[in-house]
Parts: structure tokens; sequence; C-alpha cells
């Protein structure tokens, strides 16, 4: 039932009436059904309505919306909300809306009409909206501030409230540059209480968000971040046979329970996904490569209970306020104690018990270390104002590997990463070291052995290794700082900080700083290559060369993520009549006659194909489809595509099967032109063409530029250039 605000306040009194606890919980009840405040909320909310600045950590989870949303219904006028993500503000509004409650947000991807039905609102003697919110990049312009302005003038500003304040500072784990530009509403509205709002601020970032935000004597109200009802385990994948298949039984053993599953790479989202499906679990794969059409129907399916499990990358979860889920894990590390907080914390927020489990790895781990060594060569590099912010990510990180490698409690070791220090106590067995300790010392015996019979680690000479050029440099900048899938457009980010970014990407060449994970991975993979090459230059090092042999398993799975790209987009185009698996062998085919020279390249052509797969429209789709069923062939004569059943390598003439073939050829002139003459397979003829794959860098731009369904073909012409570019790049490593 809607309840309208105004009607309230009349039936619960005069505005002076609602401002007391009685009157505020009366509001609590009425719109939002809860009995009780939560914590601090009360607190929090008498401090603003009586015109005073308040800094409020509150857990995730903890209710912190309700400290501005209450006020917002007991008084006549405005309370602005700055939100980092549009998903975060639009989320909110519909909540609020579906409660009667009048709210709107404003960001760059309203349509005019929309906006100018808000300012009409504003603008009236009496504005009926009771909540905006806006981004902080609105926020600052001059137009928004003018309106602003009038509001207060007439004194209808009753509260901004900042959420995610954390995002201000460029300690805090999630900075966001656009924040810094909050620090003018101080000036600008000095009357007006401000509310700061977040879940993960060690206390260095808290002094920082205050001073930032310039607050006038604040309450500064700290709940614990303990969060009682999620149980904390680690697995470790180097002890693991299988860890998707000990992935899968953990989600089938829990039944229909709802789950989050990240990880770091949308490739492994992919997999993953398609891993699980196939075990019958009922789940998508969500990241940044999809459209947005797709993820919205991602989101849908899972807020609705269509879907158990979102494998995602870190896209996925700020403002997600889904209250009933179940399992997050972790299935690569985070890069920090933070980031682990605040997505480990989407779990339970009903308060019922939940479970957080992470899957460790030696490979992950070195992984991150590289990554985030090479981003701190990169700070060293730069400015000095960012002195010590540099080692920062680092020590982040250890903290989360000694998160997993200690076999203390592990919920002892977040509240400490925070700043809390509580006894062992608290935790009453809620975590796997305090419940089986002698398992848990057991796993990390072995763990030791396993990693000190494993081969040094390899990463260590490149992180000092200054050949490590400057691009590949740039290009972590924005991962570490706002995580990748923030970084790249905004499609991805959701986000106005994203069409600065967008316009950004667009005036810089193909290896641009903001590019995603996929891309700096692979750059990493090369650096780390030019590496080994340097420091054996005699030795063209006979592993690397392995290293790139693409061999005929991963040639299978990457069949069986077409194969799954192509099913997704099948159900999304009802009329779509295609035979997966031909189309993904095609595809997978052309991938691999372009990912000769290595198989990182092999990789990332097998992602940008699935990516096309996601935006192509059905008419791109058959037209491909129809190159692939065709055309004669002069480059690499097919004369069937591998049939689903059979393995790719399985000769038909007795002889050597394609794949070994190749690879014979690529271990002996890496880089050369690898033919696919000699195949004999059984039918038509094939002529494969270049691929028309965007670039990652492509799909941005022409995201930006025009429908995302609807990529050019000048577009598609400029990405075989950047393919073939990017080839002879490659080339040049080797
Ligand atoms: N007093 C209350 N009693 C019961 N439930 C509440 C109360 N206050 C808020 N909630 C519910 O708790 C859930 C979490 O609230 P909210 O989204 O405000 O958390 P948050 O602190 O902002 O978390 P995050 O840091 O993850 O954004 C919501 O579903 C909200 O409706
Ligand atoms: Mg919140």
């Amino acid at each position: 039932m809607k309840k309208l605000p105004l009607a309230v306040q009349n039936m619960f009194g005069t505005e002076k009436q609602l401002c007391r606890k009685e009157g505020l919980v009366k509001l609590l009840r009425w719109h939002f059904g809860y009995s009780e405040f939560r914590g601090k909320q009360l607190e929090a909310i008498e401090a603003v309505l009586s015109g005073r600045d308040c800094f409020c950590l509150m857990p995730t989870g903890g209710g912190k919306s309700m400290c501005y949303q209450i006020p917002a219904l007991a008084k006549t006028g405005i309370v602005l909300v700055v939100c980092p993500l549009i998903a975060l503000m639009e989320n909110q509004v519909m909540a609020l809306k579906e409660k009667g409650i009048h709210a709107e947000y404003l960001s760059s991807t309203q349509v005019s009409h929309t906006r100018e039905k808000i300012y009409e609102d504003l603008d009236s003697g009496k504005p009926s909206l009771r909540l905006l919110y806006a981004t902080p990049e609105l926020i600052a312009t001059a137009g928004f501030m003018s309106k602003l302005r009038k509001l207060y003038a007439r004194g209808l500003l009753n509260l901004i409230a900042i959420d995610e304040a954390h995002c201000i500072s460029t300690w805090g784990h999630d900075f966001r540059p656009s924040y810094r530009k909050l620090s003018s509403l101080r000036t600008h509205f000095p009357d007006v209480p401000i509310l700061a709002l977040t879940a993960t601020a060690v206390p260095k970032v808290q002094k920082d968000v205050m001073e930032s935000l310039c607050l006038r004597n604040p309450l500064v109200l700290r709940s614990s971040f303990n969060r009682p009802n999620i149980f904390y385990e680690v697995r470790y994948k180097d002890l693991l046979d299988d860890a998707y298949a000990d992935l899968s039984n953990v989600l089938k053993s829990s039944g229909d329970a709802c789950s989050i599953v990240y990880c770091l790479e949308r490739t492994t989202c992919d997999d993953l996904s398609a891993h699980l499906s196939e075990n019958g679990i009922s789940c998508a794969a969500y990241h940044a490569g999809l459209n947005s059409k797709l993820r919205s129907s991602v989101l849908d399916d899972w807020i609705s209970s269509r879907i158990q499990v979102v494998v995602a990358t870190v896209a996925f979860g700020m403002g997600i306020d889904r209250k009933d889920v179940r399992i997050v894990c972790h299935f690569n590390i985070p890069k920090s104690m933070e980031s682990f907080y605040q997505e480990s914390g989407r779990a339970g927020r009903d308060q019922l018990p939940s479970r957080s489990l992470l899957y460790y790895g030696i490979d992950d781990r070195k992984r991150m270390e590289f990554i985030l060594n090479n981003a701190e060569v990169k700070k060293l590099e730069s400015s000095s104002s960012h002195d010590g912010l540099s080692k920062k990510s680092l020590i982040d990180f250890n903290q989360m590997v000694e998160y997993c490698e200690g076999s203390g409690c592990r919920r002892k070791k977040i509240l400490e990463s925070f700043g809390e220090q509580v006894p062992i106590s608290w935790c009453r067995k809620s975590c796997d070291a305090c419940k089986h300790p002698n398992l848990v010392a057991k796993y990390l015996d072995e763990l030791t052995s396993a990693s000190t019979t494993c081969k040094k680690n390899r990463f260590t000479g490149i992180i000092i290794n200054n050949s490590m050029n400057t691009t590949a440099d740039e290009q972590f900048t924005e991962f570490w700082n706002r995580d990748d899938e923030a970084s790249c457009s905004e499609d991805i980010s959701e986000s106005d900080d994203g069409m600065e970014i967008l316009e950004d990407l667009s005036k810089k060449s193909n290896l641009s700083s903001k590019s995603g994970l996929n891309e700096k991975i692979e750059f990493l993979q090369r650096a780390e290559e030019e590496y080994y090459q340097k420091k054996n230059p005699n030795k063209q090092n006979s592993n690397l060369v392995n290293k790139k042999a693409i061999s005929e398993v991963l040639r299978e799975a990457s069949k069986r993520r077409l194969v799954n790209a192509l099913r997704q987009k099948q159900n999304q185009i009802s009329k779509l009549n295609i035979e997966l698996e031909v189309f993904a062998a095609f595809l997978e085919c052309d991938c691999y006659k372009y990912g000769k020279v290595g198989k990182t390249f092999y990789n990332s052509q097998v992602a940008s194909t699935v990516r096309w797969i996601s935006t192509a429209s059905s008419a791109e789709l058959m037209d491909r489809l129809g190159n692939c069923s065709m055309k004669e062939n002069d480059t690499c004569k097919m004369e069937s595509l591998p049939s689903p059943s059979l393995p790719l390598t399985a000769p038909k003439d007795g002889g050597e099967g394609p794949i070994e073939v190749c690879k014979e050829e690529i271990d002996g002139v890496v880089g050369s032109e690898c033919s696919f003459n000699h195949l004999k397979l059984e039918t038509p003829s094939q002529d494969i063409k270049l691929p028309p794959i965007p670039s990652f860098s492509d799909f941005v731009k022409s995201k930006g530029k025009e429908s995302r369904s609807n990529i050019s073909s000048t577009s598609n012409k400029h990405s075989t250039t950047l393919v073939q570019k990017n080839a002879e790049k490659r080339m040049k490593f080797q």
C-alpha cells in the first residue's frame, strides 16, 4: 500500500512533533514497516534534524540510508543525497517510490524531459519532492548549483547526505576524484547540516572525510564493523583438486541460496558461470564486458530469484540491496580488506546466518602483487603528492594475504584491520579458524610445503625492473584506484565519472590507460615474457615458448565459452536460429588463427569474440554466420567444422591433429604464419577472414558515440587494424 508522506505528517502531528523520537518511530513504522531503529540510526537522525553535522560509520547493511530518509519525511523541504553510482540512486529511488515517498535522481543519463520536470518541482513554491539524489559531478555544475542556491535561499534545503563518503578520501579504497568537488558544499550552504555515511573507513580515512567535507563539530557515530551473522572461511585452491568443482558442490549443497561469486577477470566469470550452469546451478555472469541490456536482465533475474547465483566482477554490488544473499564467494583474492569487507558484507543484510567463502590461490596472489607493484612503480614515477599512497595498495593487499595465510581468527583479523581491537570470544566459532583450528593449521602447513616446492616467485624481478614502460604502468591506475570495471566506460561505471573517462579514452591510443583488466593482464604477461627474454638474451626460453602454446584443452574450453555466449544471445533474440556448436567452432577457429602468436593473444581474441557476441545484432551474427557456412577458402581450408563431440585435435585422416601440427609450428617459429592449409577436414571449405571483432577500447569508444548494439563497419575496420597492430607489437616481444 502506498502511503503519502504529507498525509502522514498531518496524521502524526506537527513537524516539531515528528522530529521527536516518538514521531520518528512512527514514520519508520508507517513507511518502512520496521518496529525499531537499528544501532545508531536514531542518534544520527536526531543530530541532523537538530542542525548538527554527523559522521556515521555503520557496517555494510547496517541501515545507513534510513539516517537521511527519515529526516526527509520529518521536515518539509529537500534532502540532497550524493551517491557515487547511478545504479545505486535508481535502486533507492525506485524503492522509495514504491513506498509512496517522492524521491528522484538526476544524472547525465536522464532524458531532458525528466530533468525539466524535477527542476519545475524544485522551482515551485512548495516542492513535493523529499529526496533528491545526484552524482557529485552534477553537483559541481553551475546550473545545478544555482538550483540548489535557490532552494537554500528559500530555506528548503534541509540536509546534505553524502553516501559512501569514503570515496572522497584518496586513502579510501574507492577514491573518486569527483567526490573532491563536494568540499565546496559547506561554503555554499553554511547552515545546512551535512551527514557523511560510510561502512568502510579506517581511522585515517575517517579523519580525511571529516576534514574534506569541512564538518563542524560533527557528531561522530561509530558502530562496530563486526558482522556477527557472517561465517568466514578460506579454502586453498592449491590444495584442492578442482576449485570449480568444489564451489559447485558448495552451491549445490546450499539449496537455492541466493549467492554472489566474485572473480577478478571477466573471462573467469564466463568460464565459471558456464561450469556452474553445466552442473545444474542456475546462474549467470555479470561484468562490464556485457552490454547494459544483458546486465540489467541478469540483475533483474537475480533480484527476482529467477537465478540463484551471479558470477561477477566487482562491477556488481554497490547499491544492490538484496537482503537474503546467503553466500558471497571470492573466487580470487580481493585487492584489499576494505574491498573484501564491502563485498562479503553483501551477504546477510537481513541479519540471518550467511557465509563468506574465499578461495585463495598462490598464483592469484602473485598476479595481484604483480599488478599492484606495477601500479606502485607508476605512482612513484609520477607526482610526489602521492607520497606514501603508492605503497598503500601493497600494504592493503598484504592484509588480505595475512587473512588467508594466517591461522588466527578471521573475524578478529578483519576487525583489527579497521582499527577495532576485539577479543577472540567475539567470534563464537563463526569462522573456520575458530571452528576447526587444527584443520586450518593442517591446511596451512600443506600450503607452505606446496608453495616452497613451487618455483620462486617469477614476478619479483619485474617489480623492480624499470623496463616496464610507462604505457604499461598507466594501465593500472584505474584498476587499483577505482577497480577495473568502474574505469572503462559510462556503461560500466554507471556513473557520471564514466563520461569523463569515456572522453578521455577516446583521445587516447588503443593502449589506453583505461583499458580493461584483460588488456592489462595481457600486457603484464607480455612484459613478463619480455623480462625473461631480456634476462636470457642468448636463450629463447623454451618454457616461454611452450607457455605460448595453445592447448587442446584450452581450445575446447574456449569453444564452450563461445557456445555459452551464443546460447545467451539466442535466449535474448528468440528468432535467432543458429547451430551453436558449429558457429562456436567457427568462431574459435578464427580466434585460433589470429591467436597463433601465442596463448595470450588467443585468449584475448576469445574474450573479444564473447564481447562481440553480446553486443552484435542478429543481422551481424547472421552475416558472420553466412561467412562461416558459405565461403570458399584460400587461407584456411576446412573440409568440415569439427563435430561437437569430436575433440578438436582428432585427426580425420589418421595424421596429426590440427592443433598439434600448429603447436609444432608455433614452437618452431614463433610468430610466423601458421597455415591451416594442411588441415584435412570434411565439409565446406571456409574463407576465414580477419574477424571483425572490436578491440575493447574500440568497443568502449563506439559505445560512447553510437548505439550500443550497433558497431559500425568503420569501427570494425579500425579494430581490425588495431588487431593487426597489436599482433605486430606482440611479435616484437618475441
Ligand atoms: N531499523 C531497521 N530495522 C530493520 N531493517 C532495517 C532498518 N533500517 C534499515 N533496514 C534495512 O536494512 C537493509 C540495509 O539498509 P541500507 O541499504 O540502508 O544499508 P547500508 O548501511 O546503506 O549498507 P551498505 O553499506 O551496504 O550500503 C535495508 O533493506 C533496510 O531496509
Ligand atoms: Mg548504503
